[in-house]
């Protein structure tokens, strides 16, 4: 019997609640690994006891986590919490109905037909996963996203609903209801629905925290309805809240069972003999491959073009939960596992040369769907379909990396439907929790995501500032190191300098530059 036969027998976790395979055996483990690493996972096991009975284990926020609760309410600490999650639930199933039945409908019309969905972050990285990976031609609601604050972005989206516009729902999505670039997307959306003479309260819904702005703002424009968010439930974790299953609803996608996936997948994962715990599994296989320390990346690999945007959902899933600076102690550690990938057999024709020849600092998650497609396969040789040639192609990549000593695991689903994604989806939540309790980190905040975002506030009162000094003196121009110093802030020349080139580039804005014997000497005047 070969080698590998034995060690992937060894070490394969069968799951067949969820359909689910998880193969390590492409890892370079040895076999006292588990040993090793067993009291320590038995530590993780009892934090996420703790977690999902209510325990703070978000500390630095004072906060419980209670995804898990999202699929199964009886498990939260309180009844109160349990009986707001079901009643959400049913809320979004009868909105979606009702929508789907054109009981509420856009004004002169007989029903939705488009979703625009708008949000950033966890408020659109799990919807867009899930509307790519289940929808198709027989949506419900077509959706669109606007998922950052480009207005040429926002114009596309637009342009691609073109006067659907009249049978567009609105969700808005922020669990903090304040975020700038949502809020842009909500006055840009407003802006297009009046150009267009419709009533954009009667359009919209919201997703968020309860008294947020965003919440007031729907409550005082009378929006369409509004769905509560938590602050127990995080950003990237809130795919089975109102955040993910109101969009999956309104398009179509079978929540219930999306609900279900998550549930048998939490279910495997509360095991506590580690070998068939597959979110134990996955844990250990990203701290043996990273030595708990992030030291090689992890690329994310389905071999399914339904599964494109999952690694985009990981990256925020996994960076945001691990990337942290300081540990539980206080320790600056700076954790972390970057995440990459696209999709099998194309990243082939990408960047594979580099992971089977180049830097091998990363290890690699191949993604299997067995079933190919819904129907019958057309041979596009004899005895072959191109579906064949997925499959082969995914086990020649793994076998040409493992000839470079290239390591890889393998998870593999029967098909890939709402339950799977639903299990895909629980399995990385709990995997991330493990981890995170493996090396000893806050899983749950992001607190270096503020740095930014304050930075470009300053940004922008900078911004104000001079434009209010060139428009008190229009026709008199400025270089950047002149207009800093005229507003006191010399020390932020190259802000300035980088705001003015922005201003200029856009005419609306009455900005004109006139170019110096450099760019950086650039004279730049209000028209
Ligand atoms: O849902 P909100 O509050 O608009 O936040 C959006 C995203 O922004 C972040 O806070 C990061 O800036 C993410 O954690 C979150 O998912």
């Amino acid at each position: 019997m070969s080698a590998n036969w034995e060690r992937y027998q060894k070490y394969l976790c069968d799951c067949p609640e969820a359909g689910m395979l998880i193969d390590v055996s492409g890892m370079a483990f040895n076999d006292d690994f588990f040993a090793t690493m067993e009291p320590a996972m038995q530590e993780a096991f009892n934090a996420m006891t703790a977690l999902e009975s209510g325990a703070i284990a978000n500390p630095d926020e004072n906060r419980m986590v209670g995804h898990y609760w999202l699929r199964n309410p009886g498990l939260a600490p309180d009844s109160g919490i349990a009986a707001e999650i079901e009643f959400s639930v049913r809320a979004v199933k009868e909105f979606s109905a009702a929508i789907h039945a054109g009981e509420i409908a856009p004004p002169g019309r007989s029903g939705f037909t488009r979703l625009l969905v708008i949000g950033i972050g966890g408020s659109a990285l799990g919807p867009q996963f899930v509307a790519d990976a289940l929808g198709g031609a027989s949506d419900r609601l077509k959706p669109y996203f606007f998922d950052n604050t480009d207005p040429d972005g926002m114009d596309k989206v637009l342009a691609e609903i073109g006067p659907a516009l009249a049978e567009t729902l609105v969700v808005v999505i922020s669990k903090s209801g304040g975020t700038k670039e949502t809020r842009n997307g909500m006055v840009e959306a407003q802006a297009a629905f009046d150009a267009a003479g419709l009533e954009f309260a009667k359009y919209a819904v919201a997703v968020t925290g309860a008294g947020s702005e965003l919440d007031k703002a729907a409550v005082a424009g009378g929006w369409l309805a509004r769905f509560p968010m938590w602050d127990w439930v995080g950003g990237r974790t809130s795919v089975t809240s109102a955040v993910g299953l109101l969009p999956a609803a309104l398009q179509g996608i079978d929540i219930d069972a999306l609900l279900k996936g998550a549930q048998v997948c939490d279910e495997l994962t509360r095991r506590r003999e580690t070998r068939s715990n597959p979110a134990a599994l996955l844990a250990l296989m990203w701290h043996y491959a990273t030595n708990g320390r992030g030291e090689k990346d992890m690329v994310v690999l389905p071999y399914k073009d339904r599964l494109l945007l999952f690694s985009r959902y990981l990256q925020q899933l996994i960076m945001e939960s691990i990337g942290k600076e300081l540990d539980l102690t206080g320790t600056v550690v700076n954790q972390g596992i970057s995440v990459y990938g696209n999709k099998g057999a194309t990243d082939q024709h990408a960047y594979v040369q580099q992971l089977r020849e180049g830097i091998n600092n990363f290890f690699v998650t191949f993604i299997e769907v067995l079933q190919d497609r819904p129907g019958k396969s057309l041979e596009v040789e004899p005895g072959v379909t191109s579906g064949d040639y997925l499959a082969g192609f995914l086990q020649g990549t793994r076998k040409a990396l493992a000839g470079k000593g290239r390591e890889s695991l393998t998870i593999t689903i029967e098909r890939l439907d709402a339950a799977s994604i639903g299990t895909l989806i629980a399995l990385y939540e709990r995997a991330v929790g493990f981890y995170a309790a493996l090396v000893g980190i806050n899983a749950y905040h992001q607190p270096g995501v503020e740095a930014g975002k304050k930075a470009a506030t300053a940004v922008l009162a900078l911004q104000a500032k001079i434009m209010a000094r060139l428009s008190s003196q229009p026709g008199v121009e400025f270089t950047a190191l002149e207009l800093a110093g005229a507003v006191g802030d010399e020390g932020e020349t190259e802000t300035v300098f980088r705001i003015l080139l922005h201003l200029a580039g856009n005419p609306d804005r009455r900005v004109l530059m006139a170019r110096g014997a450099t760019i950086a000497t650039s004279r730049f005047k209000s028209a």
